[in-house]
């Protein structure tokens, strides 16, 4: 089923979904299952599964270090797939332009067509570690809104090239992402939200937000899009803090900003153990606030261990 119809049949309730990423390759899948079980609990409508770009590595080769290009976490869709299956829940992969041709994207929705997975999430995908800034792929999408395209192209029963007849349209239910404290690159807010809006009107049917930790933050942001006429659900994007250095590398990396109380929380933290506790209060405290003000979904970056999002959808669901 499509995200936007479970929002639509949950009639102003507010669900509880995740986010995982797949194992790095060679591992068990096991492992991902076992932090998973754990929330199944909290009945998510839906699981959403990250991709990942591919990276540069070096391996020793008679002394000298040989150069290779890969992707460390593959099995997006192998991993929906079987979470479908095992679990009986709807999943997301995550479609990302960087590392794809638009060929490979198309393949790997007739493959999701084919596995009965309904929903995917379009992303253009973070720059290649060793890239200060994101490079399109040859072949591929430079934005997210030209995979979004490509995808309600689909849903239209129009395929790559148009030299296909069709029987049946794409039922692909779409999901982008939205900045409450705009994307990293955009030069202001408020033309992020217009790329939101162009995102919103190419097909996206809605949006899911960067993490945040200022509730504020994300109900300005909720009123500014309503206001340049976006109207599909936007959901919060929860990250719980779990360790000290995460007060350094969030901002950093996804370049958002922390409050003080916060920050002063985490550091006066003399273990990472209290760290843990102190991130699942603080989303505890943000998610009450959430689900109180009637947002469709709860959606938490669980990036591996999920003890803690347990612990916060305990008090919510
Ligand atoms: N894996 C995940 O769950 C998530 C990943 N991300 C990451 O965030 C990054 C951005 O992805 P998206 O938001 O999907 O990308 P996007 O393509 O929507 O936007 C990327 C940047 O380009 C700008 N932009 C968009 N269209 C443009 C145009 N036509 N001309 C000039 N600038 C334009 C936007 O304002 C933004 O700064 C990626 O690195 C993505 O992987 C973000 C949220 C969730
Ligand atoms: N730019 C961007 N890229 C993403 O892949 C991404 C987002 N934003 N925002 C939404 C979700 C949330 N994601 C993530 C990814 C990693 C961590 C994280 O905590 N990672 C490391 C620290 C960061 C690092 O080492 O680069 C960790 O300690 O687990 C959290 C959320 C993935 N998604």
């Amino acid at each position: 089923m499509k995200v936007t119809d479970h929002i639509n049949n949950a009639q102003g309730k507010t669900l509880f979904s995740f986010e995982i990423v797949p194992p790095v390759k060679g591992r068990n899948i096991q492992e991902l299952y076992n932090n998973i079980d754990p929330l199944m609990e909290f009945k998510p409508p839906f699981i959403d599964v990250t991709t990942s770009r591919e990276e540069t590595i070096y391996v020793q080769k008679e002394g000298l270090l040989d150069k290779h290009t890969t992707r460390m976490r593959p099995g997006t869709v192998g991993i929906c797939a079987s979470i479908q299956h095992k679990y009986n829940v709807d999943t997301v992969p995550h479609v990302i332009c960087g590392g794809f041709t638009k060929e490979e994207t198309e393949y790997m929705l007739v493959d999701c067509h084919y596995l009965g997975i309904e929903n995917v999430m379009a992303l253009r995908g973070d720059a290649r570690s060793e890239q200060k800034y994101f490079e399109p792929t040859d072949g591929g999408h430079p934005f997210a809104i030209d995979l979004v395209k490509q995808i309600h192209d689909l849903n239209s029963g129009k395929y790559l090239h148009e030299t296909v007849e069709t029987d049946h349209t794409g039922e692909f239910c779409i999901g982008v992402a939205g900045y409450p404290e705009k994307h990293l690159e955009s030069p202001s807010l408020q033309s992020d939200l217009k790329r939101l809006k162009e995102k919103v009107d190419a097909g996206a049917d809605y949006v899911v937000t960067q993490m945040f930790f200022d509730n504020k933050k994300y109900f300005e942001f909720v009123e500014a899009a309503k206001n340049i006429g976006i109207t599909v659900p936007i959901i919060p994007g929860i990250k719980p803090i779990a360790v000290k250095r995460h007060l350094q590398l969030l901002p950093q990396v996804f370049r958002i900003d922390l409050p003080q109380d916060l920050i002063d929380a985490v550091d006066s933290c003399t273990s990472n153990k209290d760290v843990r506790a102190v991130g699942i209060e603080w989303a505890i405290q943000q998610s009450k606030e959430l689900k109180a003000a009637g947002v469709p979904v709860l959606h938490y970056y669980s990036m591996g261990k999920s003890d803690n999002i347990k612990a916060i959808a305990k008090e919510l669901f």
